[in-house]
């Protein structure tokens, strides 16, 4: 069984601490890490991969302490993975494996299967400037994947995606979940809703939950509403109540909100999503 165990870890860039005693275990599946912008999720990737010095704690990954033993069975796709614009797709895969250590028709069947995998054989040999953003994502998982890890690491590999690329990525990390830890990060929560078997929550360096998403639901099941807010009342509406989503109607404006305590008459309840769940879980705790 592989693992991600980390107890008492704390880290900080100068004085400005940016993790704060954090402890987490994590099994095979996708554990989806969702927290804002500077939360600390890109620190915390690079702790365990070993790209940071940690400042106090322990990170054990699959048993091992040792971060070069922890590099042999973790792939990492960074947020900001590029490659060389004009090497081909199939030539940058081989490279990256020569680099491993790979060779000859090792090399040659296991490169097979990763363009496979991320479905890129049909562009093996395209330039790396050529490639959608989509498609340059779905190679950095492919390099990620070259030494066959146990644990694969992606920082927000979502952001800039279409719609449709963003669902091949979800469902790429989610097969590839079956028998590997995913450790997923992320600003958007609809990325994890129907992907993340668990659910970290980061914020400002501490975690706020770890659990399932249906958990995280169950509890804030009580304080999200919908209702119609005429336009000239729109200012005051937001300034007293959190709203998540908003659309134009003809009648108005139609909000979804949260709000704690006794609901108006014209508040009509409804089932929160992730998105509305993390806002909440966020907002209590700076209460
Ligand atoms: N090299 C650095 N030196 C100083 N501060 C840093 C450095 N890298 C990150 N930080 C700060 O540490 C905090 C956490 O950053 P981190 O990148 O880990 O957050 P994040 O949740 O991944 O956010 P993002 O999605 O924006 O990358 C932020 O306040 C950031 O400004």
């Amino acid at each position: 069984m592989n693992s991600i165990e980390i107890k008492h870890l704390s880290f900080s860039y100068g004085k400005k601490i940016v993790l704060n005693n954090i402890n987490l275990s994590i099994g095979n599946g996708l554990y989806g890490l969702l927290g804002k912008n500077g939360a600390g999720k890109t620190t915390l990737m690079k702790l365990i991969v070993g790209l940071l010095p940690k400042s106090k704690g322990q990170i054990k990954v699959c048993g091992e302490t040792d971060p070069k033993k922890i590099r042999s069975v973790v792939g990492y796709l960074p947020q900001d993975f590029d490659f060389y614009p004009d090497m081909k797709v199939r030539e940058a895969l081989n490279y990256l494996g020569i680099l491993d250590n790979m060779k000859g028709s090792q090399l040659n069947q296991r490169v097979d299967e990763l363009l496979g995998l991320v479905n890129l054989s049909q562009d093996q040999n395209k330039k790396i400037k050529d490639l959608s953003g989509g498609m340059k994502r779905r190679l950095g998982i492919a390099q990620s994947l070259l030494n066959n890890p146990h644990v694969l690491i992606v920082d927000e590999p979502t952001a800039g995606l279409d719609p449709e690329e963003r669902i091949r990525f979800r469902n790429l990390l989610s097969d590839l979940s079956a028998e590997k830890i995913v450790l997923f990060s992320t600003h958007i929560a609809s990325d994890l809703e129907s992907t993340a078997n668990r659910l970290g929550i980061l914020d400002n360096g501490h975690f706020i939950y770890d659990g399932s998403v249906e958990d995280l639901l169950k509890e804030y099941s009580g304080g999200t509403y919908e209702t119609i807010v005429n336009r000239k009342d729109y200012t005051s509406f937001k300034s007293q109540y959190i709203v998540f989503e908003q659309k134009e109607l003809a009648e108005g404006i139609l909000v979804r909100f949260i709000h704690y305590g006794r609901p108006l008459a014209q508040f009509k309840r409804i089932s929160p999503n992730l998105e509305s769940a993390y806002l909440m879980k966020i907002y209590d705790r700076r209460r």
